[in-house]
């Protein structure tokens, strides 16, 4: 318990404390545990328990013991709470959120079925603060109750019956199917001990689990209304009379005064009769004073069968501490009429002024709640501007989030934020100017830089060259150019932006360079393969280079589609319009003037057919020649022109390429750098390790490896994109190769072996070492044979002289010694060999000679302290 209990007078003399002590409980309150689950039984059946207020842990104990094993518990408490077994515990105050995190933490999305709360409050002083922050403690769990509790769960919780405690149950009831209140015979009634006598507990049981839950049920200010009451003084306003009054008028608002109990009576519950009631000359005291209305006499009874006396009046009898104003008002207006019924009165003065103040009472409060509906509304708008501020700083924190993930491309960012414009319904839709706008804001962010194009920041100058912009969005051309210089400057700016982040992060850097690696080992279709060895013509893979022919072809074809054929079967490749072309083309045209070279071994056996032994051997040598050779197609073409010959039945077009250099793997130029890699560190990427290990297994071929290089990812066209998001594709937009558990494991187990080799400077130093004793061995066994050869030594002395040197060539020797001379006194500053030193030296000043002692003490005791 956070306050040390007395070791002397009545709490130790108690019972119970003897009882606890006896069992091994920490605390006597743990019997009133055991009583409370006696009687409701919630704890066997439990699988899950939080106890708010636990320590020293006496409920912990008790939950421990009756709940089933393997069931979780958490205690927590202002103060730390000695480990109990099964349970987690932590210290935390229950009205904070960490408090509440922690609990969330540990529960992750698990439901309590019990939440306990046996709370006190450490002040001690005054009652009523006591009693007051023992029902704010109390709704406080309750709070904690509704979030963490079950459907169906239990929560068994403190109240003290100071004048809260009926709001309290009300609430409780609100929000579970049962609720009763209890007294264990543990929880001594002593009115020497107030806090012990007034406590009572209550076991709201069946959880409802609202969907929604009115907050104000949870609020003290809400449930606890009249909090400045008890501060008010005056003669009459702590009197009960008054309070009484104050609850029958205004229950809603008004709450009794917080002045405890009333002199002599410490008695909550009260009961009126009816007779009383309806004779009362002042009903409303009663009504305030009093927590039901009983029909005992016959008399009563026989009240009960009136037409007076209806269903809701019967209720509201049964009751008085949960109704409300127009509750109250019934209950009297049945008053009158039974007294008119009963002869006892004649309309009089005192219920005109009954009415009166009600009907005041009533138009106030009618203005009340119009101020309550302002102030609701007014809630609710500053609510929904704090969430829509709220949501426009997530997007923001979650975009800056993006950007540093670089999951965004800098394009994005401007659109969100044109998009953003567009929302507030202040931008015209599809303003280019915007989308430029946004686009440089976002790179400028990005780049960390305030600097815009001169041309965009006239363009933000608002209005005065709207009119230039519109004019300019109006010409096609004008658009297209601003466009380009767009895309020019994007370009620039993302270069400048990727130089920035190499700069700032030299792990990007590796990363990079491991990216480049990476991209060596990747397949990436046929054509990836010589990608960095080769010149920049080769830059595309066979596909790509396919892909090119056939766009050449295309070209022709429109040109000259009535004077050509197509060769059955055979696809016909037509050089391309020959435009001031990029270095990419203009290799390949080179390319195709080359010389051919001399066919390959399929285009041999292709012409060996029967077929072609029918054309005359001119014609096959030149549709050889076309086929087979590089740059077939022009010269061919030109053959074909020159010679004005006429296009034959079967038409042979060459390929662009030779089949070797397009199709055949084995053809390939092989990848020197990226061979020497591998041979080096082997395979990195699962990956690669999968295809090698199915290739090795027979499981694939080569050609169906090559064949599944040509996926989605490989017909891809790069030109004309720009560089950030050739980047972004190039590490997102790849094929997903499946990798084995084979390949993995091999993987591992090859980084492990790695991780395990020791570093190089300690392999080094143990390979001199092996090396020094192999040497002193070796002279130990050369002493040794000259030792036996001498003739003037008997057989044991050699042994023993053996024996000495073997033992001599297998230890390490002594280190020789190094002398420490302290530089103090006439060693002071001398250069050179102190005078009378001999051997190894070392001079030190007195201090480091100091803390050498020092660590050598501790060095010492370092394996005792242990
Ligand atoms: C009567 S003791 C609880 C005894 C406990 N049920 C047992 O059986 O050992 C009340 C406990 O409430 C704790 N307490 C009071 N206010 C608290 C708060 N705001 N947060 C957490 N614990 C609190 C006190 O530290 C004290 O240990």
């Amino acid at each position: 318990m956070g306050k040390a209990q007395k070791k002397t007078g009545k709490g130790r003399l108690d019972k119970y404390y003897k009882l606890a002590k006896e069992q091994g409980y920490r605390a006597r309150s743990a019997f009133k545990l055991i009583q409370l689950n006696k009687k409701f039984a919630f704890l066997e059946s439990a699988k899950c328990c939080i106890d708010l207020c636990a320590a020293p842990g006496g409920w912990l104990q008790v939950a421990s013991k009756y709940m089933p094993a393997n069931s979780v518990i958490i205690g927590v408490d202002l103060v730390p709470i000695k480990p109990i077994p099964r349970v987690v515990t932590f210290a935390a105050d229950i009205t904070t959120t960490q408090c509440r995190n922690l609990i969330r933490n540990e529960l992750k999305d698990w439901k309590a079925d019990v939440v306990l709360h046996d709370g006190a409050p450490n002040v001690g002083t005054a009652w009523v603060q006591d009693a007051y922050s023992q029902s704010e403690l109390v709704l406080t769990s309750l709070k904690l109750a509704v979030e963490f509790l079950l459907k169906g769960g239990t929560f068994v919780t403190k109240v003290f019956r100071s004048v809260d405690y009926n709001n309290l149950l009300w609430v409780f009831g609100q929000l579970f199917g049962k609720v009763e209140a209890t007294k264990p015979p543990s929880s001594s009634l002593n009115p020497a001990e107030r806090n012990v006598s007034a406590e009572i507990f209550v076991v709201c049981r069946e959880f409802l689990a609202p969907k929604h839950i009115d907050p104000k049920f949870l609020d003290p200010k809400h449930v606890f209304k009249d909090l400045t009451s008890s501060a008010a003084s005056g003669p009459d306003k702590g009197s009960s009379a008054n309070n009484a009054h104050e609850n029958v008028f205004m229950p809603e608002k008004k709450r009794r005064k917080r002045d405890g109990y009333d002199d002599g009576d410490y008695t909550l519950f009260r009961k009126v009769t009816a007779g009383d009631f309806i004779r009362s000359s002042e009903p409303v005291n009663v009504l305030g004073l009093a927590n039901k209305i009983v029909f005992e006499s016959e008399e009563e009874k026989q009240w009960l069968g009136l037409s007076l006396m209806t269903h809701d009046i019967k209720i509201n009898c049964d009751d008085l501490k949960v109704l409300g104003k127009g509750d109250f008002k019934s209950l009297l207006k049945w008053r009158l009429a039974l007294r008119e019924e009963l002869g006892l009165d004649v309309k009089t003065k005192p219920t005109e002024e009954l009415t009166d103040t009600v009907e005041i009472t009533e138009i106030m409060d009618e203005e009340q709640n119009i101020q309550n509906e302002l102030e609701r509304l007014k809630a609710e708008a500053a609510a929904k501007a704090k969430r829509e501020r709220r949501r426009a700083n997530e997007i923001k924190a979650k975009t800056i989030q993006r950007m540093q993930l670089q999951m965004t491309a800098p394009l994005d960012i401007g659109l969100e934020q044109t998009d953003l414009s567009l929302g507030m319904g202040q931008e015209e839709i599809f303003d280019l100017a915007n989308v430029q706008r946004g686009l440089y804001g976002g790179i400028a962010q990005l780049i960390g830089s305030e600097e815009i194009p001169e041309d965009l920041e006239d363009g933000e100058g608002e209005g005065e060259d709207e009119s230039a912009v519109v004019q300019g969005l109006d010409s096609d051309q004008e658009r297209e150019r601003k466009l380009n210089a767009l895309e020019v400057e994007l370009d620039g700016m993302y270069d400048a932006y990727q130089e920035k982040l190499n700069e700032r992060d030299s792990k990007r850097r590796v990363k990079e360079a491991r990216r480049q690696r990476g991209l060596l080992e990747e397949w990436g279709g046929i054509g990836s393969a010589n990608k960095d060895s080769s010149d920049e013509s080769c830059e595309d893979g066979g596909w790509e280079k396919m892909e090119a022919c056939k766009e050449m072809d295309h070209d022709s074809s429109s040109e000259e589609e009535s004077d050509e054929d197509f060769a059955t079967g055979l696809k016909r490749f037509r050089p391309a319009r020959i435009d001031p072309p990029s270095n990419k083309k203009a290799k390949f045209i080179a390319d195709l003037r080359e010389p051919p070279p001399p066919p390959s071994r399929a285009t041999q056996v292709w012409f060996s057919q029967d077929v072609f032994k029918t054309l005359d051997s001119h014609d096959v040598d030149e549709d050889h020649d076309r086929i087979a050779s590089k740059p077939a197609r022009i010269e061919s073409q030109h053959t074909q022109l020159e010679s004005g010959e006429e296009a034959s039945d079967v038409e042979m077009v060459p390929r662009c390429n030779s089949d070797t250099e397009m199709w055949d793997a084995h053809g390939e130029v092989p990848d020197n750098e990226h061979m020497a890699h591998v041979e080096k560190h082997g395979l990195s990427t699962a990956e690669a390790v999968t295809i090698a290990q199915a290739l090795v297994n027979r499981k694939t071929t080569q050609t169906h490896l090559i064949n599944d290089g040509f996926t989605r990812y490989s017909l891809n066209s790069k030109d004309d994109l720009p560089a950030w998001f050739l980047d972004d594709e190039s590490k997102h937009y790849k094929p997903n190769i499946p990798i084995t558990k084979e390949a993995v494991t091999a993987l591992r187990a090859r980084q492990r072996a790695l991780d395990a080799r020791p570093i190089k400077k300690i392999a080094e130093a143990k390979g001199r070492k092996k090396m020094r004793a192999a040497r002193r061995l070796e002279m130990a066994m050369k002493k040794a044979e000259v030792v036996n050869a001498t003739g003037d030594m008997t057989e044991s002395e050699k042994a023993k002289q053996i024996e000495a040197l073997m033992k001599k060539g297998v230890s390490k020797g002594k280190r020789k010694e190094t002398k420490v001379i302290v530089a103090k006194g006439g060693y002071k500053g001398i250069k050179g060999r102190p005078k009378g030193v001999k051997g190894r030296y070392t001079m030190v000043d007195a201090r480091m000679k100091k803390e050498v002692r020092a660590r050598k003490r501790r060095d010492k005791t370092k394996g005792r302290r242990r």
